[in-house]
C-alpha cells in the first residue's frame, strides 16, 4: 500500500509504476474517491460540532427557543448519519482500490511485461562438463530409490511426491542447516503455521491478487500459506515496535503449500513445482530507510548466495523486471541455479525489498528515533527451500555410475560419507 499523500505528491511515479507493473487500477477514481470522502468527512465533523454547539446552548435557553433548538440539533445529527451511512460503500471501494496499488519499482528494475525482461547481474561456477551422459533428478532417484514419484499420485494427486532414504534424510538436515547458517548471520530460529486467516495474507500482499493460488480450508476461514512471510508479517502486526527493537530479524521455517493454479503443463515432472514444500525463510522489519534497506536485502543474498556456494551450486543472480516482481517489491533479486538436464538456470531463491508497503497494509510500526510513530520497512529473501533446491544438487554432483557425490560441506551434514 502506498501512502494517500505520497499518490497526491507523486500522480506520475504512480501512475508510471502502475503501466510498469501491468497493474488494472483506475488512479484518477481512486484520488477522486479520497476527495470525496475527505470533504465528506470534514462536513460530518462540522455537523457534529454544531449540534454539540447547539446542544450546550439548550440548558441556558428560553422555553420557547428549547423546541427549535432541539428541532435544529435533531436535523444536525440527522444529516451528518446520512452523509456517515453513504461514506461506507465509498470507503469500501477506495480500500479495494488501495490495496491494488503496486508499490513504485527500483530504478535500476529493467522495464518490461515479465520475465522475459529479467537481466543478469551476475554469474557464480561453472556448470559442470560431463563426460557420461547425465540423468535428471528423476532417473537419479529412481536409480537409487529415493523417492516416490508414481504410488503416492493414486494417495495425493498430481505434483505430489515421497523421498526416500538418504535422500529423505538430507533435506531434514539441509532445512537444520539452513537455519543454523542463518542464525549465524543473526537471525532468530522461528518455526510457523502454514495455516492462516485471511487477514493475514491481505497484510502480506498474497491477497487479494493471489487467492487462486491459495488453499483454502472454507469449513475454519482458514487458509494455506505458500511461504513463511505470511505468518512473519502477521506476527507483529499492530504492534508500535520500539526502535531498540529493531532490526527485527527471522529465520522461519515452515511447510508451504501452493496450488500452482497458473502453472498447468510446467514443471510437471520431478521435484521442480510441486503443492507441499518446506522452506527457510530469511524475514527483516528494519527502520524505514532506504539505505538500512538496502544494506539487508544484499545481506540477505549475500546469505543465501553463501549457501550456494558451499553447496558447489552454478548460479546466476537476476535483477528482476518491473512486469515479473509483483506489486509490493521495490526490488527483487531472484538466484537460479543450474539444471544440467534442462540446461538452463532456475529460479531456487526470491529476495525481495518492499520498503512500507507491506508495513502499511500490516500496520507494521515503530517509535523513530525522534519519538514518532511511523511505517516500518520490510524485506524476505529464500534461505532455503526444498525439494526444488534438491533437483540441481543430485544433477550437478552425479557421477558415471548414477551416484551422486556430495560436496565438503554436505558430506559432512551427512556424516562424513563422500556419497549421498
Ligand atoms: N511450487 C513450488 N514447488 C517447489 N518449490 C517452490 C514452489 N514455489 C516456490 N518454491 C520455492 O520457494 C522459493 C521462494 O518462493 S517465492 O515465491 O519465489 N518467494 C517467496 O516465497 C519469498 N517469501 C521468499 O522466499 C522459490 O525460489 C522456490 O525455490
Amino acid at each position: 500500500m502506498l501512502s494517500i499523500d505520497f499518490i497526491r505528491e507523486n500522480p506520475d511515479a504512480v501512475r508510471k509504476a502502475i503501466a510498469d507493473k501491468n497493474v488494472e487500477l483506475d488512479l484518477d477514481r481512486l484520488i477522486a474517491l479520497a476527495d470525496e470522502i475527505k470533504s465528506a468527512r470534514q462536513e460530518i465533523d462540522a455537523l457534529r460540532t454544531e449540534r454539540n454547539r447547539i446542544s450546550d446552548m439548550f440548558k441556558d435557553a428560553s422555553n420557547e427557543e428549547k423546541p427549535e433548538l432541539g428541532k435544529r440539533a435533531k436535523e444536525a445529527g440527522k444529516k451528518a448519519g446520512e452523509l456517515e451511512k453513504g461514506l461506507s460503500d465509498q470507503t469500501d471501494e477506495y480500500k479495494a482500490l488501495m490495496l491494488q496499488l503496486p508499490n513504485i519499482p527500483y530504478g535500476g528494475a529493467p522495464v518490461g511485461p515479465d520475465e522475459s525482461a529479467n537481466e543478469v547481474i551476475r554469474t557464480e561456477g561453472t556448470p559442470p562438463s560431463f563426460d557420461f551422459e547425465p540423468l535428471d533428478h528423476v532417473a537419479l532417484m529412481e536409480k537409487n530409490g529415493w523417492a516416490d514419484l508414481s504410488r503416492i499420485t493414486q494417495v495425493s494427486g498430481s505434483r505430489t511426491y515421497c523421498l526416500k532414504g538418504r535422500l529423505a534424510l538430507l533435506e531434514q538436515k539441509l532445512m537444520a542447516w539452513a537455519l543454523e547458517e542463518i542464525m549465524g548471520n543473526g537471525f532468530d530460529p522461528i518455526t510457523v503455521p502454514a495455516i492462516a486467516r485471511e487477514d493475514a495474507f491481505i497484510r502480506q500482499g498474497q491477497f487479494p491478487g493471489h487467492r487462486e493460488e491459495t488453499y483454502e480450508l472454507e469449513k475454519d476461514d482458514l487458509f494455506l500459506a505458500g511461504t513463511a512471510e505470511v505468518a512473519l508479517t502477521g506476527l507483529h502486526s499492530g504492534e508500535i515496535l520500539e526502535s531498540d527493537q529493531l532490526p527485527v530479524l527471522y529465520a522461519g521455517y515452515s511447510p508451504c503449500f501452493r496450488r500452482e493454479a497458473g502453472s498447468a503443463g510446467r514443471d510437471v515432472r520431478g521435484l521442480l513445482r510441486v503443492h507441499q514444500f518446506v522452506k527457510v525463510e530469511q524475514y527483516v522489519i528494519c527502520e524505514a530507510d532506504e539505505a538500512v534497506s538496502a544494506k539487508w536485502h544484499a545481506r540477505l543474498l549475500g546469505a543465501a548466495e553463501k549457501l550456494l556456494q558451499a553447496m558447489e551450486i552454478p548460479y546466476q543472480v537476476i535483477e528482476t523486471s518491473t512486469g515479473d516482481m509483483g506489486l509490493g517489491k521495490y526490488r527483487m533479486n531472484d538466484i537460479e541455479s543450474w539444471v544440467p538436464s534442462l540446461g538452463k538456470y532456475r529460479e531456487t531463491h526470491s529476495c525481495s525489498t518492499l520498503h512500507d508497503w507491506q508495513a502499511r497494509r500490516a500496520n507494521l510500526r515503530y517509535r523513530n528515533a525522534e519519538g514518532k510513530v511511523v511505517f516500518a520497512h520490510t524485506l524476505n529473501n529464500t534461505a532455503l527451500a526444498s525439494p526444488r533446491i534438491l533437483v540441481p544438487i543430485l544433477e550437478n554432483h552425479q557421477t558415471a555410475d548414477g551416484r551422486v557425490k556430495l560436496p565438503k560441506a554436505l558430506h559432512e551434514l551427512m556424516g562424513g560419507d563422500e556419497y549421498l
